[in-house]
């Protein structure tokens, strides 16, 4: 099946980069994510699927504490990085999401020229000692998200004069531009054509080399094409986890196979 063709690469390491062990959210009295447990590999794109309200964003906002942000929320169980523990006190969150970056559902350059959009995180990181080294930097980054070519020479340009498909595509490139470890992305396609989802998708597909990608998706053609592990969430509950391949074709679980089946959702 042609959808198929990106994930014919398989997984390519065993390396595990996330662990989440009885992980629980808690909106005041709703209980939004109950017990979770996952280990999520290095250089691997795994998709968060399952219904609406199920749980996906809440649990992708775990990964790098953005959960921090919203009030009534609180977060019980153990989240390690590389076997750190995220939630510990001496970990400062800016920092944490250096390292774990993430691309929203909407594209939301600041409002700054599209290399201030760059620079912006190795600047604030202080992750480059000179205006050449910064150069640099975003310039790669521009490259790894597939924009260079097109605004190389409009750099002082404001970001949010771009396509909607470019602007996402900047959103990667400054979150790539602080080298994270694990790049977060929350349905980064749902605001895009379709010309501009494919180019992401591909995208999605190269920074794997470098990163462990996590991508919550409405879509499921869009989870089989990309990833090759893939959780599937009901109800605030991790109800399978496995290759992509096995999800889409054997699951293991009755829900599992009503959701790919459309039976719930
Ligand atoms: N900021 C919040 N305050 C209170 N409840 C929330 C908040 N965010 C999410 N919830 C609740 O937590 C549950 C899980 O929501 P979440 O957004 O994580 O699901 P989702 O699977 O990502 O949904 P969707 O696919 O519709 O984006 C839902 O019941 C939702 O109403």
């Amino acid at each position: 099946m042609e959808d198929m063709s990106l994930t014919e690469r398989a997984v390519t390491t065993d390396d595990i980069k996330i662990t989440a062990r009885n992980v629980q959210v808690y909106y005041g009295d709703t209980h939004a994510i109950k017990d979770v447990n996952v280990d999520i590999l290095d250089k691997t794109v795994t998709a968060f699927i399952g219904p609406s309200g199920c749980g996906k964003s809440t649990f992708l906002r775990c990964l790098n504490r953005m959960n921090d942000t919203i009030d009534v929320a609180r977060v019980e169980g153990e989240i390690l990085l590389d076997g750190e523990d995220i939630y510990d006190k001496r970990v400062d969150p800016v920092q944490l999401r250096a390292k774990v970056g993430m691309v929203f559902q909407k594209p939301n350059p600041f409002p700054k020229s599209i290399y201030d959009n760059v620079a912006y995180g190795p600047k604030i990181h202080g992750l480059t000692k000179n205006k050449a080294e910064l150069d640099q930097v975003v310039e790669d980054s521009l490259r790894k998200a597939a924009l260079w070519n097109e605004v190389k020479d409009r750099l002082h340009a404001p970001g949010t004069g771009l396509s909607g498909g470019q602007q996402q595509r900047l959103c990667i490139a400054r979150a790539v531009a602080t080298s994270p470890e694990v790049l977060l992305m929350d349905e980064p396609c749902s605001a895009l054509d379709p010309i501009a989802t494919a180019q992401v998708e591909e995208l999605i597909d190269e920074l794997r080399a470098n990163f462990s990608v996590v991508i919550v998706t409405h879509s499921m053609q869009q989870a089989a094409r990309v990833s090759q592990r893939t959780a599937f969430f009901h109800l605030g509950n991790l109800v399978e986890y496995d290759d992509t391949d096995k999800i889409f074709t054997n699951p293991s679980d009755s829900r599992t196979e009503s959701y790919i089946t459309g039976r719930i959702g």
